[in-house]
């Protein structure tokens, strides 16, 4: 086996940065964080990481951390991540998940950086016609967040072609869950993702969960969604970093399970974990929301040799709500035996 390289992991104190940061330790990789805390958290970076606090805009700064820690890979996972804002404010979406991709990029070439992963996206297939989506099927985002991100994956094609630079290019489906041995999770109070926002509704901590749009060409009417753990996520990071390293050359994947899963049926699930009823509100559709992605997840596994460990949406709720309840406060509910003792005695 090569020797593999220091990584710095840009957006490593976000939700799944800092869950690669875990799998990159536990693999025994060195690691270095560089991210601007601006939806990420110090504490999602462990004590024994060093954390570079910049923007990946300030290309002097980061070209600094580069040569201070001898980076030779850099997993690229900061960006804006919203899809509904990125209808809303569209350049935004452009300058952080393009421009600054393009500068982090040119840093990387000028600094002698080998190999880049790169955070894509399922949102780069728009609305597809066919399903399951395969890393063959056309890209057309219908929202700016996925021409974003699109157009970067373009610039690391092309700087691979003229630089030599190896890209890994890892199209996420919908990622959920948290670290099963509770180490790391989703720590942005004010989360979008339907599972995050379910857990915190069966905890209280919001009124009400909306399922949005309930008239899509769809079994229930809902959206479709293949959900993948993103503790199996972060694993297929460090398969891709050795395939790099060990390989050469480009990688394109789709990062997924091959399955989909109905709003509904997330939410049943959720309420199967809790055993209690959510507050559900139907609510019109949301700007941007394609009615289904489901992917074709051969590849990674024929490719990468990847075995997903946590392929089950109840395990990804489990984790979701114990992290939930970590960060939260919210105590555990008492066993059933308890709350009878209590009935009884009052
Ligand atoms: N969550 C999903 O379901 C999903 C699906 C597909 C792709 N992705 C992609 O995965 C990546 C990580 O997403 P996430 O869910 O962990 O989001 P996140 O918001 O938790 O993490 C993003 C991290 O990047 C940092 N960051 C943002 N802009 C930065 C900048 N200019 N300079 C330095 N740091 C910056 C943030 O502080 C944060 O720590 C994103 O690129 C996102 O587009 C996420
Ligand atoms: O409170 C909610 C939240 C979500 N949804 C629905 O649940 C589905 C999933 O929505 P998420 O917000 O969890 O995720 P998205 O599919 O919008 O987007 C996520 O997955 C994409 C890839 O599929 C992108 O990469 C993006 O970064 C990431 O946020 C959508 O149909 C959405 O309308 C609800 O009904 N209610």
């Amino acid at each position: 086996m090569s020797e593999l390289p220091v990584v710095l992991v840009t957006g490593g104190a976000g939700y799944i940065g800092s869950h690669a940061v875990l799998a990159l330790k536990d693999a025994g990789i060195p690691v270095v964080v560089y991210d601007n805390l601006s939806t990420g958290v110090r504490l999602a970076v462990p004590d024994d990481v060093t954390l570079v606090e910049g923007d990946i805009g300030d290309t002097a700064h980061l070209a600094r951390a580069i040569q201070e820690h001898r980076i030779a890979a850099v997993m690229h996972f900061a960006g804006s991540i919203v899809v509904s804002e990125s209808v809303e404010k569209p350049l935004k979406y452009y300058h952080n998940n393009t421009q600054n991709s393009l500068g982090l990029i040119d840093t990387c070439i000028k600094q002698g950086v080998r190999h880049m992963i790169f955070s894509s996206t399922a949102a780069v297939y728009g609305e597809p016609e066919s399903s399951p989506i395969s890393e063959d099927t056309p890209t057309k985002p219908i929202n700016p967040y996925g021409a974003s991100k699109l157009m970067t994956e373009q610039m690391l094609r092309d700087a691979s072609a003229a630089h030599g630079l190896n890209i890994g290019i890892l199209r996420y489906f919908n990622v959920a869950g948290a670290d099963p041995a509770g180490r790391a999770g989703q720590n942005t109070p004010a989360a979008t993702h339907l599972i995050k926002v379910a857990v915190q509704a069966a905890l209280g901590l919001r009124d009400s969960i909306s399922v949005f749009g309930t008239d899509y060409q769809t079994p229930d009417g809902t959206c479709i969604r293949d959900y993948i753990h993103v503790s199996d996520l972060a694993d297929a990071h460090v398969l891709a970093l050795r395939h790099l390293v060990e390989n050469g050359g480009n990688l394109l994947v789709n990062c997924a399970y091959g399955r989909g899963f109905s709003v509904r049926e997330v939410l049943r699930a959720v309420e199967a974990v809790t055993g209690e009823p959510l507050p559900v509100v139907d609510a019109p559709r949301r700007a941007g929301d394609p009615p289904a992605l489901v992917a074709s997840a051969d590849r990674i596994r024929q490719v990468l040799g990847w075995k997903p460990a946590h392929d089950s949406v109840e395990e990804m709720v489990r984790t979701a709500l114990a992290w939930e309840r970590h960060i939260s406060g919210v105590p555990d509910r008492p066993a059933s035996g308890d709350a009878a003792q209590t009935r009884q005695a009052s």
